[in-house]
């Protein structure tokens, strides 16, 4: 039986008087491939946004990898092994593509005044390594992209930026990836090429488990094993897509169908 990556119990966001998230309990087993879906302000995002210690919750707890992270911040997170990505793209992009991707190295080159000064050949070396590191994910593309590693990232296309933004969130070999909207400012073709890249060269990062919040239901019953769905904040089914596709409680909210 697989184990449990992720938990939440009673977890419950507000925002004034709106309750975002209300009393959620959610297990998400190790491995999968998990859709969230449900409505437009249904409580997608600020449940990503919860569990990765962006949003602080208002009560309930969430269980990463066998610890309370209720009330860790993100920071603490990502070296724990959790990552994602964000609807809107969050790449800086005047910095080159190795500058970009290295944001999610935090923490691993020694930068004190001292290391850089007096121990510069121990400081290019970690350069050196990361930017190998670096090289590889792109490669593992395969689109030419480990070539443009020092060019700024504006001059790259959507498809490439999210390339970019994923090989970030994978640097740190994360065992639990949330992927907010993948499809957002892409084609429909781009947005099955870069699923299919993504699943592709998952088994070389250990295979994490991988959340997806997206809207295109084809990609959705396409790549997931297991789908939950919200609305108003609230689990309102689980199980296979075709399974919650079929339910009447998500056609209602979901499909706008009685
Ligand atoms: N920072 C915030 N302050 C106030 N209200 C918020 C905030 N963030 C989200 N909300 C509200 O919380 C509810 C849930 O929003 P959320 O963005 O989580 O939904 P969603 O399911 O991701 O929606 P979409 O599919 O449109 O991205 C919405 O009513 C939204 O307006």
């Amino acid at each position: 039986m697989k184990d449990t990556i992720l938990a939440t119990r009673g977890l419950t966001v507000r925002f004034g008087g709106l309750l975002a998230l209300n009393e959620l309990d959610v297990s998400i087993s190790r491995g999968d491939v998990i859709g969230l879906i449900g409505p437009n302000g249904s409580g997608k995002t600020t449940f990503f946004n919860t569990i990765s210690g962006l949003v602080p919750s208002s009560s309930g707890s969430i269980t990463f990898e066998g610890s309370d992270t209720t009330k860790v911040k993100v920071d603490q997170l990502a070296p724990r092994g959790l990552a994602r990505t964000f609807q809107r793209s969050r790449l800086c992009l005047p910095l080159s593509v190795f500058d970009n991707i290295a944001m999610g190295a935090q923490g691993r080159i020694s930068s004190t005044v001292w290391h850089n000064i007096v121990r510069r050949s121990a400081f290019h070396a970690e350069l050196r390594q990361l930017t190998q590191e670096v090289e590889d994910l792109l490669s593992k593309f395969d689109h030419g992209l480990a070539k443009k590693v020092f060019e700024p990232a504006e001059t790259l296309g959507m498809i490439d930026r999210r390339r970019v933004e994923i090989c970030r969130a994978l640097l740190g070999k994360p065992s639990l990836l949330l992927l907010d909207e993948p499809s957002a400012g892409m084609t429909h073709d781009e947005t099955n090429q870069l699923m299919d890249e993504i699943l592709e060269i998952r088994p070389k990062f250990g295979n994490p488990t991988i959340v997806i919040v997206e809207h295109e239901m084809g990609l959705i019953e396409r790549v997931t094993d297991h789908c939950i769905v919200l609305n108003y904040g609230q689990k309102i089914c689980e199980g296979k897509f075709k399974e919650v596709a079929a339910d009447p409680a998500v056609r209602r909210a979901y499909l706008g169908q009685s």
